[in-house]
């Protein structure tokens, strides 16, 4: 059975910790780790055989197969390469972070090298496999129009109102808990998605709209989620992806659909 550690002990990880106590995930937990320890502590009740580590080097010392951040851009900055250069597979949820080339450059050399590998879920979004699959034939436009209840987005408008328009990196620093799929998108198409952030109050769901033009096709995806009930900024979808990537990882064999 693998040995899954996680760091950020919030709305994903508690989902995660819930479908392996179900079996739907096969792995044990080895250890947890966040930046308020009480947060492990809720976890750790369903997983006592769990510890909960103060820094990365304890969480290591557990020898976990596999490591979740379901955290911050910051704690993939702090701890993505050590996890990495340990040999441990790694699933990165704050994504932003990775558009900083010279971070993706030094994970993909060192992954590589040591035959890890470091899975970025398709998250909040949807076919990502076939936004990966269009990169043969060439990607002419990549779009993401994010549209959020505003206080999913922190902000008080009585109407629509246009928060952000430009590239995913920049919107990915200026928004770093509400636009991580920007960046997850734009890995899968090798290319910086131009980004539109939208607070509506009308809207109930973090609404995810992607366009990519390219030769073999156009795909219009439009994604509807209910938020976390522990985190409205975050898609109930985010952590059943994660879920669902971590099923394929951890299971011994079987037939699988989907790439
Ligand atoms: N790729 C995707 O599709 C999606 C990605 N996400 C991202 O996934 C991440 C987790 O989401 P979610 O579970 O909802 O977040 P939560 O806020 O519910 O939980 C994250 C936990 O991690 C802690 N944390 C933050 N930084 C660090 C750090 N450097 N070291 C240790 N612990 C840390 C937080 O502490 P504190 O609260 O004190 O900061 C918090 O307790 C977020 O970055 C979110 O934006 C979310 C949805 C979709
Ligand atoms: O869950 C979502 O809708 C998207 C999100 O928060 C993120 O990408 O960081």
């Amino acid at each position: 059975m693998k040995k899954l550690a996680l760091i950020g002990c919030g709305a994903i990880a508690s989902e995660i910790v819930e479908a392996v106590n179900q079996g739907v995930i096969e792995a044990e937990i080895t250890a947890f780790m966040d930046l308020a320890p009480e947060k492990c502590l809720r976890l750790q009740q369903l997983a006592p055989r769990a510890r909960i580590a103060r820094n990365i080097e304890e969480l290591l010392e557990t020898r976990p197969d596999l490591v979740v951040e379901a955290a911050s851009q910051e704690a993939v900055r702090q701890y993505a390469l050590r996890v990495v250069e340990a040999g441990v597979d790694l699933v990165v949820l704050s994504a932003g972070a990775l558009l900083d080339k010279e971070l993706l450059e030094k994970l993909n050399r060192e992954a590589e090298q040591r035959g890890v590998h470091v899975y970025v879920p398709t998250g909040a979004l949807a076919g990502l496999d076939a936004v990966r699959a269009l990169r043969r034939a060439g990607i002419r436009r990549l779009l993401l129009r994010t549209v959020k209840p505003p206080k999913s987005l922190g902000v008080e408008v009585n109407e629509p109102r246009v928060l952000y328009r430009g590239p995913a990196s920049e919107a990915v620093r200026l928004y770093p808990f509400n636009v991580n799929v920007a960046a997850a998108l734009s890995l899968a198409a090798g290319m910086e998605a131009e980004v539109e952030i939208v607070a509506d109050p009308r809207i109930e769901r973090n609404t995810h709209i992607v366009i990519v033009e390219s030769k073999a096709s156009r795909l219009e995806i439009r994604v509807e989620n209910v938020p976390s009930p522990r985190n409205p900024r975050t898609s109930l979808l985010a952590a059943l992806s994660t879920i669902e990537l971590l099923r394929r990882i951890t299971r011994s064999g079987g037939v699988e659909v989907g790439s």
